[in-house]
This record gives C-alpha cells, structure tokens and sequence, in this order.
C-alpha cells in the first residue's frame, strides 16, 4: 500500500457535485436552525480523552481516534459535539442566561464504522436547547427534527421516537446485574432477537422479562404504545410520549411520526425521550438526538437540555443528483485585457466560463476542444469577438 495515495480507512476525497451537495444541505439546515434563533458555536477539533469519561461514555472508546499531544496527554479528535457544547455551556456561557439555543455544523469522527461502508467522519449539523426541560422544549425540538428533513428537500421519512425511560423501568423491575443490563441494551440497539431471548431465557419467571423481550420488536406507528402499554402494565414514560404524540398530531406532525421502544441508544447521555430519523428506502438514521439531563451539570451547571444532529451526507445521499455546471465559454485575452476578462467569467453563471492560460488561440482552441466548451471569447486591444470551436 503506497501511504502517498491512499488515504486513511474511513476516509475519502470529496469531489465536485458531492461537495455541491454537502454544501446544499448545510446551508437550508444551518438557515432553518438561524431562524429558529439557534447561534452558531465551533468547537475545537481535537479535545482531551478525559472530557468524554464525564458523564459517562458517549461511545466505545476504541471508536474513538486517539492522538498523544507533546506531553503524552491522550487527545481524540472530536467523537461527539453535545459533549463539547455542554462543557462551553456550562464554563464560558455560565452568565448567559438559560435556555440556550446553539447549533454547530461540524463534523465528528468515529471509527469502526468502515466494515459497514461508513466513513469515520461525520459531517453533522445539529442543534442544542440548553436549559428547557418538560414537553414545550421536548416538542420544539422533535418540530425542529421534522422541519430539518422537509426543508433539506426530503419528501419520504420519518421520525421515531423512543423513551429511554421506559427501558430504565423495566430493568429496575429486573434482578440483573448492570453487566447484564448492558449486555441486554446492546442487544435491543441492534434488534438481535435470538441472543436477546437466550439472554432472557434464565430470567423468564420475571414479570418485566416479555417486555423487555419484545422491545426490539415494539415499532410502528402509535399502536405500539397500546401494546406496550398492555405488556408492561403501564408506564410513565409511554404516558409521556402519548401526551407528546398528540400535540405534535395537532401541530400537523403526524405523518412524519412512528415509535421505536427499542431506541435505547448506545450513546450514553440520554435521560428521556430519543429519536432518530430515518427516509424510507435507506438503511441508517440520518438524523439522531433526545433529552440528556444530566451532561451539562456533569461540568458544573445544572441545565436540563434536548438536541438532535444531522448527518449531511447521509441526507445529501438521499437527494436527486446535483447538475454541474457545463463550461461553455474559454476567455483568451490579450495583455492589458485582464479586468474585462474576469469581468466576462464573473457576469456569468459560475462555472460555466473561464480564462484561458496561454497566449497562442491555437491552444485556447485546442484546450475549449478538450474540455468541451462551445465558444471562445477573444479579447484583444479593446476589441472582442467571439470564435465557434
Ligand atoms: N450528538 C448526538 C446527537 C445529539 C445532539 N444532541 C443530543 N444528541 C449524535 O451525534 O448522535
């Protein structure tokens, strides 16, 4: 393998319409969380190790990239915006009164994800409401998630929306170690059906064993809740997404909103109602958040908060194919012609003109046969005429 060609597993060049669409989307994002009255916070690309143990891990730390700095202090490049954000809200925006509105269009990075296809970094744009807690601020944000995909130009998908509360009330009805519980959730995250009822089987005379079983399979539309609900006997949780289902159902909401009581989340920070998104025909969540509780207090200042992030590319994927502009027109300009010249390329749609480097029209002519243009625009001694290829 050749390291000056190649690059990294999980990463890879970007090139023109790709780029176009990444663009495309982060822009009508990053618009619609402005008018939502979100401010923009960049966060550093490197951070150290230890910010991400402290309120628990929001991931595997072998997914995270290490770096060692001159001190031999274990560095990451960023896994995780929410992470940084509570630690910016908690320390430099401490005076700036609650709630907060940020958002962040930045990418993370993530290894392991390669074997699948992905790539390690993530471009995300994403949002944060710190400092609003209860539904108001709950349904803000699962409206905000809707609107991100509408405005982004998707027409086919859905949000699903999931408690993790509801997990943490079965378990606790549960005599099983936290290793168990952990195991369990891992299972659920991935609907592994099979494992998930062998690791139930020497616990099935417990009453929050069925569940607990059937909770990678309880997802679909707000029927689910009427089965959860007769299978678990009741519960706060599922009370509190009924309440939130019929509000977002009167906001005009309802299409886009489904259930996954599976949606327990590998990332560790959540505390109350997760979502994901997903458009229909594509396998991964292209947008993912909920409520974290207690991460912002985890530096110093309790603040109840919401969030989601976009994964842009994911989005730009599902979005028919950006057209690249077409060049039609090579400048051949002679000395002292320079300002009309980029006065021509500059009045014209970008990236359909552009001046030719040499001084011979023979080989302007030659380069406008190469890469297809139709005409080229000769600027000579004030004049100008216009020569067909
Ligand atoms: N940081 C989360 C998304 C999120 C933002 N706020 C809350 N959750 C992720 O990357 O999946």
């Amino acid at each position: 393998m050749s390291y000056n060609v190649n690059t990294p597993e999980g990463t890879r060049d970007r090139l023109f319409a790709e780029c176009r669409e990444r663009r495309q989307v982060q822009q009508a994002l990053t618009g619609l969380f402005r008018r939502r009255s979100y401010a923009e916070v960049i966060t550093p690309e490197v951070e150290f190790y230890d910010l991400f143990l402290q309120s628990g891990n929001p991931m595997p730390q072998e997914a995270m990239l290490k770096i060692i700095d001159r001190s031999g202090k274990i560095m990451v490049m960023r896994p995780d915006s929410t992470t940084p954000i509570a630690r910016v809200a908690a320390t430099k925006l401490r005076s700036v009164p609650l709630p907060q509105r940020l958002y962040y269009d930045q990418t993370v990075f993530r290894s392991g994800r390669e074997h699948r296809g992905g790539s390690s970094e993530i471009a995300q744009c994403g949002v944060e409401l710190i400092g609003a807690s209860g539904r108001k601020a709950d349904l803000e944000m699962i409206a905000l998630a809707v609107d991100c995909l509408r405005e982004s130009g998707l027409e086919r998908f859905h949000i699903e929306l999931g408690h993790v509360g509801f997990f943490r009330e079965l378990t606790a009805r549960m005599d099983m170690s936290a290793d168990a519980v952990e195991r369990m959730r891992a299972l659920i995250e991935g609907k592994n059906f099979a494992a998930l009822g062998d690791l139930l089987e020497p616990y099935a005379g417990q009453s929050a064993a069925r569940p607990l079983r059937r909770l990678s399979q309880l997802f679909g539309g707000a029927e689910v809740l009427d089965e959860a609900e007769s299978l678990s006997g009741g519960s706060d949780a599922l009370d509190y997404l009924r309440d939130l289902y019929a509000e977002l159902k009167a906001a005009g909401y309802e299409r886009y909103i489904r259930f996954d009581l599976g949606l327990v989340h590998q990332i560790d920070y959540y505390t109350g109602v997760v979502f994901r998104g997903y458009v229909e025909g594509a396998g991964d969540a292209v947008l993912s958040g909920g409520r974290y509780d207690k991460l912002v207090e985890a530096f110093g200042r309790p603040a109840q908060a919401t969030g989601f992030a976009v994964d842009v590319d994911a989005v730009a994927s599902c979005l028919p194919c950006a057209d690249l502009p077409r060049l039609e027109l090579l400048i051949h300009f002679g000395d002292g012609e320079l300002a009309r010249a980029l006065a021509v390329v500059d009045a014209r749609a970008p990236g359909t003109a552009e001046l030719s480097p040499f001084r011979a029209l023979e080989s302007t002519l030659n380069l406008a046969r190469e890469k297809g243009a139709d005409m080229v625009l000769v600027l000579e001694n004030g004049t100008e005429r216009l020569v067909e290829v």
